[in-house]
């Protein structure tokens, strides 16, 4: 078992992605998720770059982090040019960071035609940038631009920039496949070949991969293999053009797979938690799927393999779920059978037979066969469960319901519903508004229905999505209907199916709100509140 040094670059490398930007402040908060994770190296930016990251590294300075160092980014001196005259390497050397991270080149295309040196002049910038910055007291990553392209172009000077690095005395050499250009073979040769060649230097060789070949991660899996003990990544893979390797899927491969030592088990578990709380920050949706991570990477629909799930986890999962923090779904669909409705039956605490399970999975074939989906329908899904099993108490008998969208001439647009409902035996005509036909059906529900499940007042869509399921038909198409409501605890979601969107919409809203009081949830919340209650009356 080799211990493999992390060193995570989402804050300098995962920024330069197409949309990507965090305030100082989020990076902060971005650092120490990472510090909690366990990562050994967080890359927090250049802080020469711009003032954003100056600030970033203004505030780094103030705060303390458990596992992680700090490492500030840069490169080597600008061409016929002092190290120590050098502005950008003085902002590393005035930087609290205990880290410097520089990147020189490797590859004589980028001699010539970026940085527009021989051969000599980049030796030289390599080794003198590397000896101020150690002789300032600072540790020294060495990140090799290129390096692979170098290596197939002109091994032997790839190699001499590499011993100068190390010679000069940065602690680490990483080799960067920059352009993602390589493939797993190419890298464990060329990782190989170097680690040997550095051997007894007392050097240790890093990698750092990009995915534009789609293959990040297997390259930075086949760098360990060849040797390397330090591996840069992003979360989630963000980065420039395809990203980055994923550090998400790297380290539980190196740790679970591999038997290499990065974090700890109870880091590793909150993995799934880490990347999602990094796309909530990034305002992005999380993938998923996303290995290990995703919301389906243990996900299981077809039939067969929920059964076999149910018999033996392991038949159909590569490994437990809890230990990157991620859980199992069963998903209800057309291409379930009965172990999966008997397998969510038990989830939501109810008995079902053989045979009920049969029709029911039947029925849902039967549904799906006309435009139903119960995959994102949890909440749908569990009130068919309670119709089988006897155990279901409908809100309300309708009589009618009415929806009047009226557009004035001042351009506005407002929107009225009227229904007529049947509660234990009383008649109720309730009208309400809304901005559109959903809201307003929804707003006069409420206003029949809160009194008595006063839980309702907890619950809110946050979700509306509607789809037409037979483009060719036009307006005639059928339309599904799919809303997601939450109580601020859970999140369920439920559908309607119709040629109208708008009674689409009431029967997904319908089983929305109906779903919110089966199953003594309506109870617990008013615990809750009682709770609650009592808490703040407290002196
Ligand atoms: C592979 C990587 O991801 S490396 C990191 C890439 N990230 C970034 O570039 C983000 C931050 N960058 C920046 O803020 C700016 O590019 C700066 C401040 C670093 C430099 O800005 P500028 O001086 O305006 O130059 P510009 O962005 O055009 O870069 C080209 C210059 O960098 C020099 N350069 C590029 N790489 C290196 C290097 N490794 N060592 C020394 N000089 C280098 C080139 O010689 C060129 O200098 P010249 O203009 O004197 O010919
Ligand atoms: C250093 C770096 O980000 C690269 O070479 O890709």
């Amino acid at each position: 078992m080799t211990t493999i040094q992390l060193y995570d670059t989402t804050l300098r490398d995962g920024m330069q992605g197409e949309g990507m930007s965090l305030s100082a402040a989020e990076k902060l908060r971005v650092a120490h998720r990472l510090d909690a994770l366990g990562v050994h190296m967080i890359e927090a930016g250049f802080p020469s770059s711009n003032p954003k990251e100056l600030e970033l590294f203004d505030l780094l300075s103030r705060e303390r982090f458990e596992h992680a160092l700090i490492a500030a980014f840069g490169m080597t001196r600008r061409r016929d040019a002092r190290a120590e005259d050098d502005p950008a390497l003085r902002v590393l050397v005035d930087s609290f960071a205990p880290v410097c991270t520089i990147v020189g080149k490797t590859w004589s295309l980028h001699l010539e035609k970026v940085v527009k040196v021989d051969r000599d002049e980049n030796l030289r910038m390599i080794e003198e940038s590397i000896a101020f910055l150690r002789a300032e007291g600072k540790r020294v990553v060495y990140d090799a631009e290129h390096c692979f392209d170098g290596w197939h172009a002109d091994r032997d000077y790839a190699l001499r920039c590499l011993r100068t690095a190390a010679e000069a005395g940065a602690e680490t050499v990483v080799m960067c496949d920059t352009n993602g250009a390589h493939l797993p073979g190419q890298i464990a040769t060329a990782v190989a070949d170097v680690v040997a060649h550095l051997e007894g230097t007392g050097v240790q060789v890093g990698i750092h991969c990009h995915d534009d070949a789609g293959v990040g991660v297997a390259n930075s899996l086949a760098a360990v293999g060849a040797g390397a003990t330090h591996v840069q990544g992003t979360m989630n893979g963000y980065g420039e053009r395809c990203g980055n390797a994923n550090l998400v899927s790297i380290v539980p491969n190196l740790q679970l797979k591999l038997g290499h030592a990065c974090i700890s088990d109870e880091q590793l578990a909150s993995l799934t938690a880490t990347s999602h709380y990094l796309d909530e920050l990034l305002n992005r949706t999380p993938n998923a799927d996303a290995p290990y991570v995703g919301k389906n990477a243990f996900a299981h629909k077809g039939g067969m393999h929920v059964a076999g799930v149910m018999a033996d986890a392991t038949t159909f999962e590569h490994m437990d779920p809890a230990l990157v923090g991620n859980r199992r779904e069963l998903l209800i669909s057309e291409l379930g059978g009965k172990g999966t409705v008997q397998a969510r039956a038990e989830e939501a605490g109810i008995t079902l037979d053989d045979a009920a399970s049969r029709r029911l999975i039947e029925r849902v074939k039967e549904l799906e066969h006309r435009g139903y989906q119960f995959e994102a329908a949890d909440g749908s899904f569990e009130l068919l469960l309670r119709k089988e099993a006897g155990d279901y108490e409908p809100l309300f008998t309708l009589e009618s319901w009415r929806v009047i969208v009226e557009q004035r001439a001042d351009g506005k647009v407002e929107t009225e519903a009227t229904i007529k409902i049947w509660v234990d035996g009383e008649r109720y005509v309730r009208t309400g508004e809304g901005n559109g036909p959903v809201h307003a059906l929804d707003n006069a529900l409420r206003a029949v229905l809160s009194d008595t499940h006063p839980h309702l007042d907890d619950t809110g869509l946050v979700n509306f999505k509607v789809r037409i399921l037979d483009e060719t038909k036009g307006t005639e198409a059928v339309t599904r209907v799919l809303l997601d409501a939450s109580d601020g605890q859970e999140v369920w979601g439920s559908i309607g199916v119709s040629e109208n969107v708008i009674a689409a919409s009431w029967y997904a809203l319908v089983d929305s709100l109906e779903y919110a009081v089966q199953d003594g949830r309506e109870e617990q919340a008013a615990a809750a509140r009682a709770a609650g209650a009592g808490k703040s009356a407290a002196p």
